[in-house]
């Protein structure tokens, strides 16, 4: 959704040879990396001590006292799963709208083949007035299906057609079809006829995640409800990553591919860059790949390797964190050379006990918001560490944000003696 998305740097395809790191390993958490960053903070001088002894011993408390969630994410990703499953890997929605087109060429995999009529139908003749975004793909309109059903028809332009887009549409056809899960954007069909290429999507109503953390989308979005989207997105990575037959890399998790329900419900968009990820049973840790994503978000490995591996989608999702909680985006060449990069500017702010003067500033100060942005800042330095090792897998990142979203109730209704109490309890448990 960006210009200034990387389609295409260097190619080569060939697969590693290396031990794939398993679930088990990917959900133990770098405790070293993560302790690493709090110890190395500078203490703030302008905080009250209660805060900084609760900030210091929740810190560990976070990871250590965890009660891992497993059965929350099992249940809520296999669940899901269960719902979308039918022999053709289509769920009963689908199938609904489906049956509604009988008379178009249905794909054995459940998704439809729309007609051009019925996109010109559905489009008022891909009218102006329909006209709800314009990206790197095309144009994208908010369409009516015969059966009243709002969807978002996805117009490839045709130069980028000409650029071999046959290929890529078809893998994005592909890939959108194996997917269900309530985070991600529904496929529901497409179009191939000559030069046309149209993808019909879930319309999902209420802008960008990007949009909000630019005010231009009503109100501010409040911490919790950051922290609800951060968690909505991590499901829908870690059901990429972990619960799908094959897993599938995004490539392209940005804020501008994150869109909103009307209830603030974050839904995963754009599978343009998605990839299928190394073939584990043979032993493969990574596929070595063109580099595509967008300036900001890209994993320096991957970059600098070409291989791609999920955890470049955890690095992507590192620098969302980091925009969800100061609004800047990644890289924001009108400021400051120092700032320009906003992950570093927020870590050195972080590293010098000075984490609250990187807040997005329309969100209120006070000492819950300060620690929990300190909780989702940590989250997001060991996403973006250096070497992907270090990174948690994304099912690990959706149980820490979990426990954030938890401690954030507990402390939202309380005060900073509170903050102190529900630490001696937390230090109370590590010692029993
Ligand atoms: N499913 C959808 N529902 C509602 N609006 C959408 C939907 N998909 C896209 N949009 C709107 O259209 C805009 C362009 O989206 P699009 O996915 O085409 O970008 P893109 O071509 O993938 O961009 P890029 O390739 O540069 O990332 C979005 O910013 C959003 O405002």
């Amino acid at each position: 959704m960006s210009n200034r998305s990387i389609r295409s740097l260097h190619g080569r395809q060939h697969r590693s040879s290396d031990a794939r790191m398993t679930p088990e390993t990917l959900s133990r958490t770098p405790n070293s990396v993560y302790s690493a960053i709090s110890t190395s903070r500078r203490s703030s001088s302008s905080r009250q001590s209660a805060v900084k002894v609760a900030a210091k011993s929740l810190a560990g408390v976070f990871i250590a006292c965890f009660t891992p969630p497993e059965n929350e994410a099992t249940s809520s990703v296999s669940s899901d799963a269960q719902r979308r499953v039918n022999k053709n890997g289509c769920d009963p929605t689908r199938s609904v709208l489906v049956k509604s087109y009988n008379s178009t060429l249905e794909r054995e995999t459940g998704s439809i083949r729309f007609t051009l009529e019925q996109m010109y139908k559905a489009t008022d003749n891909f009218s102006p007035a329909r006209k709800i975004g314009q990206g790197g793909f095309g144009t994208v309109f908010k369409g009516t299906l015969d059966n009243g059903m709002l969807v978002a028809v996805k117009r490839a332009k045709k130069s980028v057609y000409d650029m071999n887009l046959g290929v890529e549409f078809q893998s994005e056809v592909q890939i959108l079809e194996k997917v269900e899960h309530l985070n991600l954007v529904r496929f529901y069909g497409y179009l191939e006829e000559e030069d046309e290429r149209i993808l019909v999507v879930e319309y999902v109503p209420n802008g960008t995640l990007r949009e909000h953390l630019d005010g231009i989308r009503g109100d501010i979005l409040d911490l919790p409800a950051r922290v609800d989207i951060a968690i909505d997105v991590a499901h829908a990575i870690t059901y990429l990553h972990m619960y799908t037959d094959h897993p599938i890399i995004h490539r392209d998790i940005k804020s501008s591919n994150i869109l909103l329900t009307e209830n603030h419900r974050a839904k995963v968009a754009d599978f343009g860059f998605a990839r299928l990820a190394a073939d584990t049973d043979s032993g493969a840790t990574h596929v070595s790949t063109q580099v595509k994503g967008t300036a900001g978000y890209l994993d320096p490995e991957y970059l600098k390797t070409y291989q791609l591996t999920e955890k470049s989608d955890v690095y992507s999702f590192g620098i969302l964190l980091v925009e969800l909680v100061t609004g800047r985006r990644p890289i924001d060449t009108k400021r400051d050379p120092r700032e320009r990069l906003t992950a570093k500017w927020a870590m050195r702010k972080f590293k010098n006990g000075d984490a609250g003067s990187a807040m997005d500033p329309r969100l209120e100060r006070n000492a819950t918001n300060s620690l929990i942005l300190e909780k989702i800042l940590e989250l997001a330095f060991i996403c973006i560490a250096p070497q992907r090792q270090s990174r948690p897998s994304m099912r690990r990142c959706a149980e820490i944000l979990w426990s954030i979203r938890k401690d954030y109730k507990e402390l939202s209704a309380s005060d900073i003696d509170s903050i102190s109490s529900l630490s001696e309890r937390h230090n109370s448990i590590t010692e029993e």
